[in-house]
Order: C-alpha cells, then sequence, then structure tokens
C-alpha cells in the first residue's frame, strides 16, 4: 500500500547493544507478521540510547535490579537482563513498526497533538482480497501487541494464544489478526520510555498524558496504513474491552462487530482508587526520580512490583487464591515468626510482582492505568450511555465473569442494557468462573465456545469463507 513520505514501515531489529544480554527468546518471532503489500524500509534509529538501557546505572555503578524488600529474589543479573531487553523494545521493538511523521500527527484528548510517533503491531493470517476478514486484538493494561507469538523479553506464549491461532476461535487460517501496542505502552508504540526527537531522550513524563479515545485514534490510523476501511470485529478484554466500546462509538461504520470481555463503559471509583495506590508505590520509590530513572540511570523496582503485587490481587478472586494457596507455607515447615514469604500467597505475588518489573515501564504504568481512570464512554453524551451508540449498527457480545469483582457483571449488564436502549444488536454472556478478572487470559471452554461462534457468525454474515 502507498506510504507516504512521512509514513515509514520498519522493520524490527536495530536493536541495541545491551553488553552481554541475549534474548531468552532471541530468533523466536515465532509466526512473521505477513502484512500484505507493506514495503520494508530498514530500521531508523531515533536518537541517543536511553542510559538506562545499560545493565547498572552510568551515573552511580548501583546495580538497576533492586529487588522487592524481603522478596525471595530471582538473581540480580538475569532480572537486569530481561530489563534492558525491555527498556530496547521501546524504540527498536521486534514487530512490525510504522512511524508517523509530520503530515500524520495524532490529536490527543489533552488538547495537544503528537508528533512524530510510531505503533508497534503484529499481525497474524492473511488480509483477503475485499479486505473483509481482519480482527483487531486490542490488549488490557500490562499486555502488548505479542498476542499470539512467543514474547521476545520473556521468552512464554502469546498472552491470548488460548483464543487465538490455527483454527482457534479467533482463528489464523480465515482470519487476519491484527495486534498492536496502545499509546503510552512500552513494547515500541510511542510511550514515555520512547525517544522524544525533540531532547533525544526518553519522554518520561513530558509524554502527554494518553486517553483510551486516543489509543483508539492511533490504532484507526494503523489500520488505515493497512488500507482496511472495515474491521470484521474488535477483540479485547478490561482495558481492552474499553478499547473495543470506544472503536464502536468512535467509529461505528468501521467495526461490524465487538467483543469487549470482562470490561465497563467506565472506570469505577473503586477501581480509580486501586490505580492510584499503585502509582504512589512507584512515585514513592526514590529511584522513580521524579519520572527521569531512565536518564539518572536508576529503576523504581520496588515501586513498580509493590504496584503490580496490589493489582494482581484484583485480577484474582478470593476463592481462587484459596484454591491456589490456602494458608500453605512456602518451602519450610513451619512459621520464621519474620517477615520472609511464610505463606505461598506471600510468595506468589512477590514471584509476579517481580516478573513485572521485568518487562514493563514504570512510567507506562502511570499512564496506562491513567488512560483507563478517565474512560467514561457517556461523558460525551450527557451522562446517557444509550446515546453514545445511537444508530449502531454494529452486533455486539459481551462476556463477564462470576467472581470478577474488579469489572463485575453489572458493569457488563449496564453497557448492555444502553445498547438495547439504542436498539443495537446484542447478546450477552455472563461466565461462571472461580478465577476472578483475569479469566479472559485463561483456558475458559465457555469463552473459546461463545468467541468461536459470536465470530463465526460476523464472519457468515459477510461473507469470509
Ligand atoms: C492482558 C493482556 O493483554 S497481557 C497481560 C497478561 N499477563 C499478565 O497479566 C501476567 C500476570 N498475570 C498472571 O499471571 C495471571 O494470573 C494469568 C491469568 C495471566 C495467569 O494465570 P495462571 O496461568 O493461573 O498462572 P498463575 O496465576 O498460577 O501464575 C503462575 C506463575 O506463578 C508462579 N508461582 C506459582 N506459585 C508460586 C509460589 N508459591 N511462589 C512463587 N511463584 C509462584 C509460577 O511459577 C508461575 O510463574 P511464571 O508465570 O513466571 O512461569
Ligand atoms: N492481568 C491483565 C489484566 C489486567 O486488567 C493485565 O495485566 O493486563
Amino acid at each position: 500500500m502507498p506510504d507516504s513520505d512521512n509514513v515509514h514501515v520498519l522493520r524490527p531489529a536495530a536493536r541495541p547493544t545491551t553488553g552481554e544480554a541475549t534474548s531468552p527468546a532471541q530468533g523466536s518471532q515465532a509466526q512473521g507478521p505477513q502484512t500484505q503489500g507493506s514495503q520494508t524500509q530498514g530500521s531508523q534509529t531515533l536518537g541517543p540510547q536511553p542510559q538506562g538501557q545499560q545493565p547498572t546505572s552510568p551515573a552511580s555503578g548501583k546495580a538497576t535490579g533492586e529487588p522487592v524488600a524481603g522478596a525471595e529474589t530471582r538473581p540480580v543479573g538475569p532480572s537486569r537482563t530481561y530489563e534492558a531487553l525491555a527498556r530496547a523494545q521501546a524504540d527498536f521493538p521486534q514487530s512490525e513498526l510504522v512511524h508517523f511523521g509530520a503530515d500524520k500527527p495524532l490529536t490527543l484528548d489533552a488538547g495537544v497533538t503528537l508528533s512524530p510517533f510510531q505503533i508497534a503491531y503484529q499481525t497474524y493470517g492473511k488480509l483477503n482480497a475485499d479486505k473483509s476478514n481482519a480482527i483487531l486484538i486490542c490488549h488490557a493494561l500490562s499486555g502488548d501487541q505479542h498476542a499470539a507469538n512467543v514474547h521476545p523479553v520473556t521468552g512464554k506464549t502469546g498472552w491470548w494464544e488460548t483464543l487465538i491461532g490455527p483454527g482457534k476461535p479467533i482463528d489464523t487460517n480465515r482470519f487476519f489478526v491484527i495486534a498492536s501496542n496502545v499509546l503510552g505502552g512500552c513494547l515500541g508504540t510511542t510511550g514515555p520510555s520512547s525517544i522524544n526527537p525533540k531532547t533525544g531522550f526518553p519522554y518520561g513524563l513530558d509524554l502527554p498524558v494518553v486517553t483510551i479515545r486516543d489509543m483508539v485514534r492511533a490504532q484507526a490510523m494503523l489500520i488505515d496504513h493497512l488500507g482496511i476501511d472495515r474491521l470484521l470485529a474488535v477483540v479485547g478484554g478490561s482495558m481492552g474491552g474499553m478499547q473495543v466500546l470506544q472503536w464502536a462509538v468512535s467509529y461505528p461504520e468501521r467495526v461490524f462487530a465487538a467483543m469487549p470481555m470482562a470490561a465497563a463503559a467506565r472506570h469505577s471509583a473503586q477501581n480509580i482508587a486501586f490505580h492510584e495506590v499503585g502509582r504512589q508505590a512507584v512515585m514513592a520509590d526514590p529511584d522513580w526520580r521524579g519520572g527521569r530513572y531512565l536518564l539518572e540511570g536508576t529503576s523504581p523496582r520496588s515501586g513498580l512490583a509493590v504496584a503490580r503485587m496490589a493489582a494482581h490481587i484484583t485480577y484474582m478472586s478470593d476463592s481462587s487464591l484459596h484454591r491456589k494457596f490456602g494458608r500453605r507455607l512456602q518451602d519450610r515447615d513451619g512459621r520464621t515468626f519474620s517477615f520472609d514469604a511464610d505463606f505461598q500467597v506471600e510468595s506468589y505475588l512477590r514471584h509476579q510482582g517481580e516478573a513485572f518489573v521485568d518487562r514493563f515501564d514504570a512510567n507506562s504504568y502511570l499512564y496506562v492505568t491513567r488512560a483507563m481512570d478517565y474512560f467514561d464512554l457517556a461523558a460525551d453524551y450527557g451522562g446517557v450511555l444509550a446515546n453514545a451508540f445511537k444508530d449502531t449498527r454494529t452486533r455486539f457480545c459481551l462476556v463477564s465473569f462470576t467472581s470478577d469483582w474488579l469489572f463485575p457483571t453489572a458493569d457488563s449488564r449496564a453497557v448492555v442494557h444502553a445498547l438495547n436502549a439504542a436498539g443495537a444488536s446484542v447478546s450477552f454472556a455472563e461466565i461462571e468462573s472461580d478465577k476472578g478478572h483475569d479469566a479472559f487470559l485463561l483456558d475458559e471452554p465457555e469463552l473459546t465456545a461463545i468467541t468461536r461462534g459470536f465470530l463465526d457468525s460476523a464472519a457468515r454474515a459477510v461473507g469470509v469463507a
């Protein structure tokens, strides 16, 4: 497809040297993107490498792999290696990359424009001749574009391989599946750890605050770039579900089918409160340095890990925590009468915190949680959600989980009621599960069946073989 002078399709891999670091997933980009018609123009270096990509701080010589207090730590070396690899992805992702130049600024809800900016994305399957089989996948808070391939930093399988792949409900033999990293993220789409071309250093807090609508605007530019007028479906969970709803409202004519899971039309006061706790944990870490840790060669690992530990509890349910761990002790016969991780659940949370810090940027955590907090779909429609969906012809399928107390069924039901009031085509399933909010990421047979059925029906309706 034609690229304007200021839109460059970039390929991965002009990655900066990270000392002795080797990728746990080196060479493991499992399914090469198959965007039809893209022109590869090589990679582009946008500026000096952030100092934070070095395994140790050049400023202080201090190791960047500080553990959570008292945690059963992973060795500092490997953590630093993972973190350095993750940081390299911010500007040089192992993904398809589109760079929007000065002629394609992104207008943000904050009232400013962002230009230039880039979007990192993965595709799976092939776009058909009439471009009617494209499905956009929207990821959740800490997700990324690696929905169905081995992750370049962690070496783990894609986060939605339960649903995406050949013969799976989001069938890559039939559909052209696109997954992009959100604006404000840290895996290659412009975010706070990206190089600010005006200064040559990472944006940090100089990046404007972004919203879910901004994320969706940026995705629409990617979809334009791919030459796709209408998406067969937009699918996502949690923050991904917020993006799905925003797509249906912002671009109703471009979304044939929409499938928001474990989502809501606005972030609740309780959820904003949880996010604020997490942000305060990050900002209270002395190594956060007012958001300038990449420049100063530090890393707010403890703060971000604590933020993730607290958040992770909200992604599970009381019964799933009980089922997994109960009151069992971690590798010991009795209590130690100390503050070590005596309980398995403590050890588990510490592990989740540490693992998160290895792959996610602390400032991105601030930006992405903020975007979720600001989300309120009805706000621009006089507080009447049904008006946001007025005259929509998109067909919807909403999914919630019985044990999700973060985005409870009532939130999805409110969207369904609004869609009913707007006369929209909508189906809704509340799935019985004890796995809490993150159930949408797990192998849930009912979710698999519903997703398959809904997408098959959409495909039939538009004549996708
Ligand atoms: C949404 C997106 O778009 S992408 C982002 C999605 N990914 C995440 O959110 C990652 C963090 N979230 C999770 O791990 C979520 O619980 C899930 C839903 C994704 C995975 O759930 P499950 O498959 O049930 O995994 P579980 O919660 O048991 O965690 C397994 C991990 O805990 C570790 N673990 C389990 N018990 C313990 C313990 N007692 N002590 C220390 N670690 C432990 C396991 O070793 C495993 O580690 P690994 O992930 O590094 O291999
Ligand atoms: N656990 C998922 C869902 C959170 O809403 C994530 O971290 O993105």
